[in-house]
């Protein structure tokens, strides 16, 4: 969520030097004032241990480019659960196992609101998606859309040949790269291709008005991850319209609107009648035009969902397999048991099983521990309290924000030995999973909110790191040089810098 922190940086940086620097300063002293006047906080309620914050911007300042990284280091200070002030927004920071189960186990159906913005609003057709509905009937319906129809197992295995097609194209493009093999650029085309196939049965990457496709969904994971001053200071909403911000939100939700508009008639011109190569557009048209399932979507919905499909699932994927490579090629031990494991599954055959890829325990290892040590969204997606309720013994308000840091939960050493070191082993005898049963590792989240994607997007990351393991030896490409290890701030956190590295063809 860090796009958050630049943009707010961004923003102030604009209230300083703009020159409606003065209409700003005088909203804030107005707001600052009647605020003031108004607010007395509650004196009889338990509050969670708050760090000291500043008038206006609370504690909006002390979240820094890597926001998952600072308020580790204030939750280790003031406690699991911390209330924190993003502006006029109470927020409250969770970050222990314990805390996290709270949230959403026990007390899962109040914490099952998402925060709304203005953004998700204007770009995800009034909330008419899964990810930002409000919570109820409607939200319900979609979401067992997708948990039933779209991205079960049995239609995770139906994609298998995309898988099989989009894997083969990137061993390809890697064998005839030039030296050195971009794999950040090359995990990130694979993702969205496999993506773009399963939801329209073909890719954005060929063709002139596909390629205006990609740009626009470039854009619309930026302005997703992007949040206006305004949302947390009201009265400097006015922003937000004069920078042209808005201006830019309605830009993208128009073009956006117009493609998938062409998709979706396209696609109701002429129908596909093979039903078991079935695409989410397909399904999709198919639940609107029959009203099947007892569900009523409308086309406003369709869209909508398929760029839930995007935001949630490209580029996550893409990070795993970009930390994961990044990590294989520090830890060259790991690498060689890895390969000894893939390959002496696969012997001398040509293809990868899906049956193979069950008896690849260690590659099931070095996956969950990639996804422990770099949690893609490290800050899960902000969770919203409906009603007013204790969590530990403290006083949680409705409409409280809720953000877990999953990337300090699994770097908490009161659940992990060693955190700070990338082990798979410590997986090979354990029953700790993703799967949002154990608190301790939630990169998926849990609950009624959790991630419906897990099977779609463990499929291709398996199946791309066998391969790329199996048929290459890797190197980094200066031996000598350790590989810079930064991280680049966003909702997802990349490698700051793309992944760069040798690889030659590797025959049995
Ligand atoms: C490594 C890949 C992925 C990661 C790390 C990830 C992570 C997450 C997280 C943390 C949440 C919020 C959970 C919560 O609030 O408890 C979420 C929600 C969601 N994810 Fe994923 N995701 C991934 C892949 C996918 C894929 C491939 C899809 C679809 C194709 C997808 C679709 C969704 C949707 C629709 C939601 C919203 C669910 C709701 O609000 O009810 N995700 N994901």
């Amino acid at each position: 969520m860090s796009k958050f922190q630049l943009l707010i940086q961004q923003q102030m940086n604009e209230i300083i030097f703009h020159p409606f620097l003065f209409g700003a300063l005088v909203s804030l002293f107005l707001f600052w004032a009647i605020t003031k006047w108004f607010y007395k906080p509650a004196a009889n309620k338990k509050l969670p241990p708050s760090p000291p914050k500043l008038p206006i911007l609370g504690n909006l300042h002390q979240l820094g480019s890597l926001p998952h990284r600072k308020l580790q280091s204030l939750a280790e200070k003031h406690g699991p659960l911390m209330l924190l002030h993003f502006g006029t927004v109470p927020t409250l920071v969770v970050s222990s196992a314990d805390a996290a189960r709270e949230i959403m186990k026990t007390h899962d159906l109040i914490f099952a609101d998402r925060p709304q913005s203005s953004v998700s609003r204007r770009l995800l057709y009034n909330f008419k998606d899964v990810s930002v509905a409000p919570y109820g009937e409607y939200w319900r319906q979609l979401k067992s859309i997708c948990v039933l129809q779209l991205l079960s197992n049995k239609r995770v295995q139906s994609f298998r040949s995309i898988r099989d097609e989009e894997t083969a194209l990137l061993v390809n493009k890697i064998r005839k790269s030039s030296f050195p093999v971009n794999l950040s650029e090359m995990f990130a085309e694979l993702t969205n291709d496999v993506v773009c196939r399963s939801a329209f049965g073909r890719k954005f990457s060929e063709g002139e008005n596909s390629k205006k496709f990609l740009s626009l969904l470039i854009e619309l994971l930026e302005l997703l991850g992007s949040f206006p001053i305004g949302n947390f200071i009201p009265v400097l909403s006015w922003i937000s319209r004069v920078n042209g911000f808005d201006a830019r939100v309605d830009k993208v939700s128009k073009e956006l609107d117009e493609f998938l508009e062409g998709v979706i008639k396209e696609r109701m011109e002429t129908p596909n009648e093979d039903k078991n190569g079935a695409n989410f557009v397909d399904i999709l048209l198919d639940i609107y035009q029959s009203n099947s399932s007892g569900v009523s979507i409308d086309r406003d919905s369709i869209k909508a969902i398929i760029l839930d499909v995007f935001a949630a699932g490209t580029d996550t994927t893409a990070t795993v397999l970009e930390w994961a490579m990044t990590e294989l090629l520090r830890h060259p031990s790991v690498m060689k048991k890895l390969q000894i494991e893939v390959r002496e599954i696969v012997k001398d055959k040509q293809d990868i099983t899906d049956n193979d890829l069950e008896k690849m325990q260690y590659l099931k290892a070095v996956i969950k521990e990639t996804l422990r040590f770099h949690t893609p969204i490290p800050l899960l997606v902000p969770r919203q309290a409906r009603k007013d309720v204790k969590i530990m013994g403290y006083d949680i308000s409705a409409g409280t924000m809720v953000i877990t840091n999953a990337w300090a939960i699994s770097r908490d050493p009161v659940s992990w030995d060693e955190p700070e070191k990338f082990e798979p082993d410590r997986f090979l005898n354990s029953s700790i999973d993703f799967k949002g049963l154990d608190f301790e590792l939630i990169p998926f989240g849990a609950g009624r909110r959790g991630c419906p994607g897990i099977a779609f997007a463990m499929a291709t990351t398996e199946f791309v790191l066998a391969n790329i393991v199996q048929k290459f030896n890797w190197k980094l490409p200066d031996e000598g040089k350790e590989l810079d290890m930064k991280e680049h701030p966003g909702v997802t956190v990349h490698r700051d810098v793309p992944l760069l590295v040798a690889a030659t063809h590797y025959h049995s």
